[in-house]
């Protein structure tokens, strides 16, 4: 499902964080937030996710305001895929994908031999089937962040929203995490520090900066040389290369301040 932001304000204690923030990520693409620390990616997140209601403005999953809608009916729209994961303590990986279900289950419904196949699928697609029976306090950074993603699938989202998916993995990691997330065809909007990683994977990037919009746009049209210096201090071009891979190139010598 598409996500559509209108105008969004966030204030804290007084302080503007998001100002009229308006974006657009269409159905099935693979949009990366990026921008330096403290421009406020996590914040804008969060007015997508349910966790903070903007001041003002529109945060629009489908045709309907996330936040006039009941909790149940947007976690069963959108899944995210958070740093915290303090919900998992002591439960192995399969009940942990299993809490995916939550948001279709009833109130006094049993998970259904449906929602079993749904679990077993989302491990099998984030290759974790193999840990179902581990305490998911056993595993890697990298195997637990597959699994809060099969989590998520098992959520059957039409929205998958991620914020820094990527930390804590080795190169290999964040590679196959993002190819794996960029296969699944849902509409997806990460927040991804890594800028080399963006360029790469996403079909689109929101470029974040001091709480405004700076660009946005396919990979090529938003991260120009100008925003990559005025909004991240970095000299530098983003090319398409002869493999079809989009890098970005950094000029040897640092900008001056
Ligand atoms: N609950 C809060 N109370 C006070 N200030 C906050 C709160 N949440 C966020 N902020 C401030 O809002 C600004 C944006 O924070 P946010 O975490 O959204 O940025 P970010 O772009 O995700 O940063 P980073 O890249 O460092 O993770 C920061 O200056 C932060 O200190």
């Amino acid at each position: 499902m598409e996500l559509n932001l209108e105008r969004v304000c966030v204030r804290i204690e007084g302080r503007p964080i998001l100002s009229d923030v308006v974006l657009s990520v269409p159905e099935g693409s693979f949009v990366g937030l990026v921008g330096p620390n403290g421009s406020g990616k996590s914040t804008l997140l969060r007015t997508v996710y349910r966790s903070l209601k903007p001041s003002s403005g529109v945060v629009r999953v489908g045709p309907d305001d996330v936040w006039q809608m009941s909790a149940r009916v947007a976690a069963q729209r959108t899944a995210a895929v958070l740093q915290d994961a303090s919900a998992t303590v002591g439960l192995t990986v399969a009940e942990v994908v299993a809490l995916g279900r939550t948001p279709h289950l009833g109130l006094f419904d049993r998970e259904s031999a449906v929602d079993g196949d749904v679990v077993t699928e989302s491990m099998d697609r984030t290759g974790v089937l193999a840990f179902a029976d581990r305490a998911f306090s056993t595993l890697s950074g990298g195997e637990r962040q597959r699994v809060l993603l099969a989590r998520a699938l098992a959520q059957q989202p039409r929205l998958l929203v991620l914020d820094e998916p990527t930390n804590h993995l080795d190169v290999r990691a964040r590679f196959e995490l993002l190819d794996l997330i960029g296969e699944l065809g849902t509409t997806t909007f990460a927040v991804l520090h890594d800028l080399d990683l963006a360029v790469r994977s996403c079909d689109q990037l929101v470029v974040l900066d001091a709480g405004a919009i700076a660009a946005a746009g396919p990979v090529l049209a938003a991260l120009t040389p100008v925003v990559l210096r005025e909004v991240f201090g970095v000299a530098a071009s983003v090319e398409r290369h002869a493999d079809g891979v989009v890098r970005i190139t950094y000029e040897a010598k640092p900008l001056a301040d």
